[in-house]
């Protein structure tokens, strides 16, 4: 689904190749600041490399367009935005941007089960606690119905059982409506039970430029 080629961005990012194959869960880990965001914003076109192609589908993401590109490979930033207003407002708030209908309240409150979120819609967003808004903007890209997911760091504030639950639980929803998910995550144990591919960022990042070495 994505073929990254010859890749240099910034200091950040060089490596040859890495193929993110349709349908899988890829979990890319790596320590901090080692680049595993920047490469998720390559993903969906939010940056662009210095050099090297990053395909999607056979196409070069500089040549789509890139709100089209974003409907379709939905990025979950590590500290999503909650929106005023109430739990159905921010599960909705991202479908005005896709252009999509707004579902009737029985999909939003399926939604909120599969990240096991127990709160009624009209719940202000406001008064729940980190882990509780991490899995209601969980909840938001979910409803999205995107072609590819990028999750980064999706269960940070979440405590391991819970984080288990909702991680298997998103995953399995995907997988039966046979998504892409590039998942970042800290996590051993979560990259131990649910990638199908793991991405060691280390293991394809090489020497960074302005470093003495030429490869
Ligand atoms: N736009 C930018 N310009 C310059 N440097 C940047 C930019 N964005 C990120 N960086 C730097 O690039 C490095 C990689 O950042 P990135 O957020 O991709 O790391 P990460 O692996 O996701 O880290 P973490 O696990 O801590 O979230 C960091 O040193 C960061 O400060």
């Amino acid at each position: 689904m994505f073929e990254l080629t010859k890749i240099v961005y910034k200091d950040i990012l060089r490596f040859d190749e890495l193929t993110i194959e349709k349908g899988k869960v890829s979990i890319l880990t790596g320590e901090s600041g080692s680049g595993k965001t920047t490469l998720l914003k390559l993903l969906n076109h939010m940056i662009t490399p210095d050099e090297g192609t990053v395909l999607y589908n056979g196409e070069d993401v500089k040549a789509l367009n890139p709100v089209l590109h974003r409907r379709n490979v939905v990025m979950l930033q590590q500290m999503p935005a909650i929106f005023p207003g109430t739990v159905k407002d921010n599960l909705i708030a991202g479908l005005a941007f896709s252009e999509k209908t707004v579902p009737a309240d029985a999909e939003l409150e399926e939604a909120l089960h599969t990240v096991y979120l127990k709160k009624p819609l009209e719940t202000k967003a406001g008064g729940l606690s980190g882990g509780e808004k991490q899995r209601l903007a969980l909840a938001r890209v979910l409803l999205m119905d995107a072609e590819a997911y990028l999750l980064d760091e999706p269960s940070s504030a979440l405590d391991d059982e819970t984080a288990d639950e909702v991680i298997s639980s998103f995953l399995n929803k995907a997988k039966k409506k046979h998504k892409t998910v590039v998942m970042v995550t800290h996590s051993k144990r979560i990259a131990a039970h649910y990638a199908d591919v793991n991405i060691l960022l280390k293991e394809i990042n090489q020497k960074k430029r302005g470093q003495s070495h030429e490869g």
